[in-house]
């Protein structure tokens, strides 16, 4: 099978996929995608294409919604590059208490002379303010925003969440001195530092926006390193200009934001650590691996998750709406076709529905006869086979 990539994959993902016979970037139709941030909205996704994996938290880059409408999973791998961002996030708090990259300027500006006079008597200029003590608001309570309000914690800073959506599992680690706000504005009102870890999504566009930026404390620094419409940047920036905010930091470039000393821009590298990506890039080809070869789906977007062992000789993967009888005209094919099913897992996720039966017994005849009945199946999006390996 012949996966195409997109953007620096690390070689532990590539490697594994190699080690296990696809083709990377061969010059034939895509079985599948791997990729990280590129645009694929613009792009035509040809027919061939069975899943597309993101290596990374964010898949706002992708057309989901038309993926899903095809029966095509898009994977995302939670929490692979969580740790890289997380410290970041803590250099960011850093650099908006202490004034360190005008620090760094100045010590690289005094040449000449008695180079440790000046440095000494000019460093007052300098000055910053400690962490300990102060409120971190936190966004946003996932993979990432979780680990940010823990290790702020254990910086003495006193920490609120908010997080209106959060899952049980993320719920379980989250330290239980983290305070919780059941509305943002709370959070706003109150913080010195807020730093925001949602995805972009239509809702959450501008989620920081003008008016939550009036509710923030004059002297206060918004940090986001989640995406770049998630704050309204030129709100942002009156915001600075008018006193209303006293420092900025974010990982992505907008025109609005240069010349600014109160701005400091990244260039999207949240998750640019040697271990993040090679984790995001294992996890990613592991969980495409899984799909491709035995129908599994773990940790996709658009459909539910099924993971489970593949021990029949066959099995059918089923993507389709989330409508009723669908099961039943699923059976009544297998049943029409004298297939006895041996297993069969069914799960939704809103609108979109996935169905995994396992069978033993099946001849070629059968098989072709069987996939296209299912296919013909209204609110049937896409049908899989898989064989067990020998
Ligand atoms: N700068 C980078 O390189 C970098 C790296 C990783 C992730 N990210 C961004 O950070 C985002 C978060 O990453 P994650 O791994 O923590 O994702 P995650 O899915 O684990 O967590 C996101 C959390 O945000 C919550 N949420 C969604 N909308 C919200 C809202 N309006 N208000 C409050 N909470 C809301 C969800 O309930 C969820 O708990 C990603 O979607 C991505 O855009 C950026
Ligand atoms: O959503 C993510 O995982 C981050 O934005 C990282 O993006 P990248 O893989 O392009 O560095």
């Amino acid at each position: 099978m012949n996966v195409k990539t997109y953007n620096a994959i690390s070689p532990k993902g590539l490697n594994y996929l190699a080690e296990r016979g696809y083709q990377l970037n061969a010059d034939q139709p895509a079985d599948a995608i791997l990729l990280r941030s590129q645009d694929l909205h613009s792009e035509t996704i040809s027919d061939s294409v069975k899943a597309i994996v993101r290596a990374g938290a964010g898949f706002n880059n992708i057309p989901v919604d038309e993926l899903s409408q095809r029966g095509i999973p898009v994977f995302n791998t939670p929490g692979g590059n969580a740790n890289a961002v997380k410290e970041l996030t803590i250099a960011a708090l850093i650099m908006a208490a202490r004034p360190v990259i005008g620090a760094i300027d100045f010590a690289n500006s005094v040449r000449g002379g008695d180079v440790s006079l000046r440095t000494e008597s000019d460093k007052g200029g300098y000055r910053g303010t400690e962490l300990a003590g102060k409120t971190l608001g936190v966004i946003g309570l996932g993979n990432v925003g979780s680990k940010v309000a823990n290790t702020a914690l254990a910086l003495d800073m006193k920490v609120i969440g908010y997080d209106p959506g959060l899952n049980a599992n993320t719920a379980w680690r989250i330290d239980r001195h983290v305070q919780h706000a059941s509305q943002v504005e709370t959070l706003l009102q109150a913080a010195d530092y807020v730093t925001v870890h949602i995805p972009y999504t239509e809702g959450n566009h501008f989620f920081i926006s003008r008016d939550k930026l009036a509710l923030m404390k004059p002297e206060a620094a918004l940090i986001n390193y989640s995406r770049n419409d998630i704050v309204d940047n030129q709100a942002a920036v009156d915001a600075l200009k008018e006193g209303h905010l006293r420092r900025y930091l974010t990982d992505f470039s907008d025109d609005v934001l240069y010349d600014n000393d109160q701005v400091i821009i990244t260039p999207h590298i949240g998750g640019s650590t040697i271990e993040a990506e090679e984790t995001s890039a294992s996890m990613a080809a592991q969980q495409l691996d899984a799909f491709l070869t035995s129908g599994n789906l773990i940790h996709s977007v658009n459909f539910p998750d099924i993971n489970e062992p593949f021990t029949s000789q066959y099995r059918v993967g089923i993507f389709h709406e989330n409508v009723p009888n669908m099961l039943g005209q699923i059976s009544q094919v297998f049943g029409s076709f004298g297939l006895n099913i041996e297993e069969l897992s069914n799960r939704a996720n809103k609108q979109y529905a996935y169905t995994l039966v396992a069978i033993n017994e099946l001849d070629d005849q059968q098989e072709a006869g069987l996939l296209s009945r299912l296919g013909q199946i209204n609110q049937v999006l896409k049908v899989h086979f898989y064989q067990q390996s020998k």
